[in-house]
């Protein structure tokens, strides 16, 4: 039986559609079933079994049907997933229908690789205005945006309607840009300033932290390397099924 429906869709033209509480750990994984599908869509496919789905997006199966299912969305036994179809829903509850506008801080090393990065556009996101502190920096132009200076905040988040903010400034100025952002009505904020930011209720705040991601890494080397130590080792398949990879 085939089930697809958009968790919550309007059932009439004007009204707030409500959307399923996910795990925080689903609504991660979802960009990247976004990824995978859109992947199989341009190589052709129009239907995907959940192996198959699996296997592209780098997620355990039965998990993945898991989460699929929190958006009821089970596939067609014997088909697979529509694949059109599943792209429709989770960018549905992505609330990627519509392009968000999207506000950089901090317009250097970080800021300009950010800023000049073309493959936003295509996963739901509009670089809309550049900022920075710096009147050096202000003026300079990046992929057709003219970096503004930050006291300007108030009118481009009206003039751009900016819906998330994204920081890349020092951490000792993260927390006042994060202060700007939410005095102008941004609830949603990208962090890659090294610092924990503290902002009122209602806010969301994610953090991007590649020295994090590193670290992590070193842990697993840490401990492949005290595996090897043990008397006789490991072999290497053994060694990837101690660190659950
Ligand atoms: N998350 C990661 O993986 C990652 C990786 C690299 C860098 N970083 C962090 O990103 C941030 C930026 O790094 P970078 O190398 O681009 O630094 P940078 O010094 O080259 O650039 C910072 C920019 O922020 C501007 N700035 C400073 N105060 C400001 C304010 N109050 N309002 C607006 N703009 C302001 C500066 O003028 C400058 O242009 C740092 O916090 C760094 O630690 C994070």
């Amino acid at each position: 039986m085939s089930q697809h429906r958009h968790p919550g869709a309007p059932g009439r033209a004007g009204a707030v559609p409500t959307l399923p509480d996910l795990p925080e750990a689903t609504v991660a994984r979802l960009p990247e079933y976004l990824r995978a599908l859109h992947n199989l869509a341009d190589a052709g496919h129009e239907t995907v079994s959940s192996e198959g789905l699996s296997a592209a997006a780098g997620v355990n199966s039965a998990k993945l049907r898991k989460d699929l299912s929190h958006l009821g969305s089970y596939g067609t036994r014997g088909v697979g997933y529509d694949v059109t179809l599943l792209i429709e829903q989770i960018e549905y509850v992505l609330g990627l229908t519509q392009r968000r506008a999207v506000a950089l801080v901090g317009v250097g090393n970080l800021g300009h690789a950010l800023a000049g990065y073309d493959g936003f556009a295509g996963r739901g996101f509009r670089i809309a205005a550049l900022l920075d502190a710096d009147p050096s920096r202000v003026g300079e132009e990046i992929n057709g945006l003219v970096v503004r200076h930050v006291d300007e905040l108030p009118a481009v988040a009206v003039q751009e309607s900016i819906a998330i903010g994204v920081i890349a400034t020092p951490a000792a100025a993260a927390q006042r840009v994060a202060d700007q952002l939410v005095a102008v009505g941004v609830t949603s904020i990208l962090n890659f300033a090294p610092c924990v930011l503290s902002v009122p209720e209602g806010v969301d705040v994610r953090k991007v932290d590649l020295a994090i991601e590193l670290q992590i890494l070193s842990f697993h080397e840490h401990r492949k390397a005290s595996l090897t130590a043990l008397p006789g080792g490991l072999a290497a398949t053994e060694t990837q099924e101690a660190i659950g990879t």
